[in-house]
């Protein structure tokens, strides 16, 4: 079992800014969330009659879901409720990865063939996933589940091998970064980094990732998780002959997060996505994916040989920052 170390709140919610930020969360997100606060707080002292701080705050177009009673927004008019509530996600909707929806790629008749053509459009074909059959599901709440993992590789060995090959390369080149995730670092390379990768992973994502995630997690969803969106994503290599070994147990500041296994798990001893609430380990082979609610406290299990590399992507669902918040405040102690 893995050590506990649980001090969060909230996901990097300026309560913490007096102790060190403790969720996975990028620390260039964090500045800009700080950045945002401040702004945030002056326009809504200024504005002070609540209907003009909502304008202000730009929170008037968010979609809201059924309120819940732990939740504090904007309805109850409090600046500091606003500022500790719905800063962090909207932080990471507006950066500029290029991650994009599927709606986005049709109106942009995105194009995979990389003809530098830009008008013709990519056709997806969106795989459908049976409950049950194509993945099995952990940990119930409500009518539906907070963590996922399937059966059968969703990536081929042969995709997961050409990714791991152009991590390595790059990491010959730049090395593997150590300082991109606050006080729970891994040792990773973002994918933005890697042509190839990136390139694969957007249709991927469009084609098999977000069908199988609305399908999981789609009893939760506002919309059925039409607006899914990877906010960060990136390559974690787990190294027993000297490099990290294991992930200390943390949320992550997104709404859901997934990683799926790039090398068969005959190449290390240990290993596994840990959860507080399962008191153990998911192991996935090679291309599965585990999905689960970010907020849940997990962490990488230790290896104890070999060597582990996962794709690890954090998820939002864009224009639903109220709904996200509250959904993360609701599920991380389960
Ligand atoms: O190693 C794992 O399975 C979990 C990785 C993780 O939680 C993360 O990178 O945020
Ligand atoms: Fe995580």
């Amino acid at each position: 079992m893995m050590p506990i170390n649980d001090q969060l709140q909230s996901p990097c919610s300026l309560r913490q800014r007096k102790k060190p930020c403790s969720c996975r969360c990028i620390n260039h997100y964090d500045q800009f969330a700080m950045v945002s606060a401040v702004l945030l707080l002056v326009g809504c002292i200024l504005f002070s009659a609540p209907a003009k701080a909502t304008a202000f705050c730009n929170l008037g177009s968010i979609k809201r879901a059924t309120p819940q009673s732990n939740y504090v927004g904007r309805g109850s008019q409090s600046t500091t409720a606003l500022k500790v509530s719905e800063l962090h996600v909207p932080g990471y909707a507006q950066t500029k990865l290029p991650f994009i929806h599927p709606d986005d790629n049709r109106r942009r008749g995105y194009n995979n063939s990389n003809n530098g053509d830009s008008t013709s459009t990519t056709i997806f074909h969106e795989r459908t996933y049976q409950p049950n059959v194509d993945y099995t599901s952990l940990v119930p709440h409500q009518n539906g589940h907070l963590i996922h993992r399937t059966t059968t590789p969703i990536f081929t060995p042969r995709e997961c091998q050409s990714i791991i090959n152009e991590a390595e390369a790059k990491a010959n080149e730049m090395g593997w970064t150590t300082t991109r995730h606050g006080n729970y670092p891994t040792t990773d390379l973002p994918i933005v980094e890697l042509p190839t990768t990136l390139e694969f992973l957007k249709v991927a994502l469009v084609e098999r990732i977000y069908p199988l995630l609305r399908q999981q997690f789609g009893e939760f969803l506002p919309d059925g998780g039409r607006n899914l969106r990877v906010a960060d994503g990136f390559i974690v290599k787990y190294d027993a002959l000297g490099g990290q070994t294991e992930l200390k147990p943390h949320r992550d500041g997104s709404v859901l997060s997934f990683n799926i296994a790039l090398n068969p798990m005959s190449e290390f001893e240990g290993g596994g996505t840990w959860f507080q609430s399962l008191d153990g380990p998911v192991k996935i082979d090679q291309g599965e994916i585990v999905s689960h609610s970010s907020s849940l406290l997990h962490g990488g299990n230790g290896i104890t040989w070999g060597r582990r590399y996962i794709i690890v992507c954090f998820v939002i669902l864009e224009g639903y920052d109220s709904w996200s918040m509250r959904f993360y405040n609701q599920v991380r102690n389960l």
